[in-house]
């Protein structure tokens, strides 16, 4: 595996409006490469900071660097290395994907013949080739994001930051979405992406923030968070029998603590129970099911656990007056 190597690093990074926080000392580091999912409910401070990442607004205390570069000090050098994509796409009539490309191409200073090329290149890697000359207004929401996503690449910047690139998304678009993102940061881009809510796309982030009222809550894999905040996740093993559903559980008991409890199900061949391991404990659990010779049709979390994880985490700080320590 290559070496890590920072690229966003945030320290200590607090904004006020008058007497109000917007932000409180956030501190926060990505690496090449890395896609970090920005979460938080309205208000919690995820524009403040990507304000602050793209030059746009200044820090009350503490830095945020891109590549090194300082985002409040040196803005004109963090423009170049940056490609934001708000939430929402704006209205423009009568213009087809093409001259929409070429007239941001041309805003960031690329020159006519290179501008051609490049657009070229950013349809293609966007899989939006097919939109060329579709007019941007005639566009799904979906291909209109591919467009959005498209124009934010047109510098070839280091680090992207895509404003709920999944919002308002169908399921296909939301996978094709996931698929985009996920190619973006093997080019060895590195991403941020907001969202209010704890979405599919965690799954796919290498670290995840939640935010709320301007503070970090939690950070890390979606893994650690589960761990870090001991969110109990719910496991459901499908047999392929109910006759093994007492073998089953038996194995799963002499594994399991007491504060895990097993429930069985034979009519269903289902055996269930609940956990605060990692993935890597939960694999530790499935092969000795395996071991054991128990016949298993499917091992899954149930996915509702994802959203309470980051719903308890929203629910323990909404009517806090003192913040409770970040963790991570
Ligand atoms: N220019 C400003 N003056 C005063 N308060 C502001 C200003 N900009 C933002 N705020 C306040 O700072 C807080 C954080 O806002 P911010 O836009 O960063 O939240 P957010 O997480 O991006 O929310 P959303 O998901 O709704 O975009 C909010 O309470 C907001 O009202």
């Amino acid at each position: 595996m290559s070496e890590l190597q920072p690229i966003v690093e945030i320290q200590n990074l607090t904004k006020h409006y008058g007497d109000f926080a917007a932000l409180e000392d956030l501190s926060l580091t990505v690496h090449r490469g890395q896609i970090l999912g920005f979460i938080g409910p309205n208000g919690a401070g995820k524009t403040t900071t990507i304000k602050i990442l793209v030059g746009l607004a200044k820090p009350t205390s503490g830095a945020a660097r891109i590549a090194g570069v300082d985002c409040a000090k040196q803005s004109a050098r963090i423009k170049r290395l940056v490609g934001y994509m708000p939430d929402g796409f704006g209205a423009y009539d009568n213009m087809r994907v093409r001259e929409y490309l070429d007239f941001f191409g041309a805003a960031f200073g690329i020159p006519r013949r290179q501008r051609q090329r490049r657009i070229d290149e950013v349809l293609e890697i966007t899989a939006s080739t097919y939109m060329r000359d579709r007019f941007v207004e005639s566009l799904s929401h979906g291909m209109q994001q591919r467009v959005g996503i498209a124009r934010t690449l047109l510098h070839d910047p280091e680090v992207l930051i895509f404003d709920e690139p999944a919002n308002g998304l169908d399921p296909q678009a939301r996978i094709e979405m996931r698929e985009l993102l996920l190619h973006l940061a093997a080019c060895d881009k590195t991403l941020i992406v907001t969202s209010h809510i704890l979405p599919e796309l965690s799954r796919i982030c290498d670290q995840v923030a939640i935010l709320t009222h301007g503070r970090l809550r939690a950070a890390g894999s979606l893994d650690k968070i589960m761990h870090d905040l001991r969110q109990r996740r719910m496991i459901e093993i499908q047999l392929t029998s109910g006759e093994k559903a007492e073998q089953a559980e038996q194995v799963l008991r002499k594994i399991l603590h007491d504060d895990e409890p097993v429930t069985v199900s034979p009519a269903e061949s289902m055996v269930r129970f609940e956990t605060v391991r990692s993935d890597d404990a939960l694999s530790e659990v499935l092969g000795s099911l395996v071991q054991a010779g128990v016949k298993l049709a499917q091992f899954r979390e149930l996915q509702a656990d994802l959203e309470d994880a980051f719903l308890s985490v929203i629910r323990q700080t909404e009517d806090e007056s003192e913040p409770a320590e970040p963790v991570g």
